[in-house]
């Protein structure tokens, strides 16, 4: 009787998978709106310009098959400085804990980095699936035939999966196709939860979006944003950061005449930090202008970027 029990207790677990998945691609693929759209909620942010993930960001998509451990990595890209060689680590980070590969390339787009980002992948021996991204964008859809059977020359893909990460029932398709790659094994974390990330790392995301979109094009690449302090204090959370900026001209089109774009920023920033914590926030935010901060060890700590 009690043997009996025991075999439907475990039943369920056999059936179930779960690993780690990296999804690596060069910047601006569309990484982290994939990665937003899997686990249903705002994660990653995005913008329309390249390299705006700086860190692995962990999303978890919990179904009743499985449990999907999302690695996001900076865009694979040959770089300089000492920021980008904490980029890469990054990336090789999230390649090393990784059970599955995700490859996401643009629809009809293969260049230098893609091949790059692909090396990456092989090197790692973990079975890889290719994601060929904003496909709502190819009039022609027949010309995407030839695309993913060159592709599939590529590299040896256990599928190839054209999508748009915008849309809720291509991204569904992709999780279908997954799961059944992982390996069998409980879930690690609860099936409410979306990330492992901290409060603290959110704000300083969600500050970084707000520049981003502020901004646009007249955002230096160069720009990071570090939490100084964050309490909680009477009911209201209080957040001090600082926006860095490597020249005086940068610092200036930060604060807007008067400050009065720094004051849009943090104000919009807030709002969404209020709508994240449902609680009440008080947002400090500064501009510093640092020229070398991509080489100050202290910012870099920061930031998460340790040695
Ligand atoms: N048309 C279209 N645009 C998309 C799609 N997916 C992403 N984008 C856009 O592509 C841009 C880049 O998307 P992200 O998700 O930030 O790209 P990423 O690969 O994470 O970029 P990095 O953070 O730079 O590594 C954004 O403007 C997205 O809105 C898609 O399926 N269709």
């Amino acid at each position: 009787m009690s043997d009996r029990t025991e075999a439907a207790e475990k039943r369920p677990d056999e059936d179930f998978r779960s690993g780690y998945v990296a999804l690596l691609g060069r910047p601006n693929v569309g990484k982290s709106t994939l990665l937003n759209h899997l686990v249903g909620q705002k994660i990653s942010i995005t913008a329309p310009r390249p390299q705006t993930t700086r860190d692995r960001i962990l999303g978890i998509l919990t179904r009743p098959d499985g449990q999907l451990l999302f690695l996001d990595t900076p865009g694979v890209h040959s770089g300089y400085r000492r920021l980008n060689r904490h980029l890469l680590r990054a990336t090789r980070g999230a390649l090393e804990s990784a059970d599955l590969g995700v490859l996401v390339v643009d629809a009809l787009l293969w260049t230098p980095d893609d091949a790059e980002a692909l090396r990456w992948l092989q090197r790692t021996g973990i079975p890889l699936v290719a994601v060929v991204n904003k496909v709502d964008r190819v009039a022609s859809k027949a010309r995407l035939f030839p695309f993913v059977q060159t592709l599939a020359a590529r590299g040896a893909f256990a599928a190839i999966l054209p999508l748009s990460a915008r849309k809720a029932t291509d991204v569904r398709r992709l999780a279908d196709v997954l799961v059944p790659l992982l390996p069998p094994a409980p879930a690690p974390f609860p099936e409410n939860q979306v990330t492992d990330r901290t409060l603290r790392f959110m704000a300083a995301e969600i500050i970084r979006e707000q520049l981003f979109r502020q901004l646009g094009a007249e955002l230096p690449y160069d720009t990071a944003v570090t939490i100084d302090s964050y309490r909680v204090e009477h009911n209201q959370q209080r957040i001090e950061a600082t926006i860095y900026c490597r020249r005086p001209g940068q610092k200036a089109i930060i604060l807007g005449e008067g400050g009065s774009r720094l004051r849009g920023i943090g104000s919009r920033a807030r709002e969404a930090l209020q709508a994240l914590t449902e609680e009440r926030v008080w947002l400090g935010l500064w501009v510093k202008q640092r020229e070398q901060w991509s080489e100050d060890r202290n910012i870099l700590r920061e930031l998460g970027y340790d040695d």
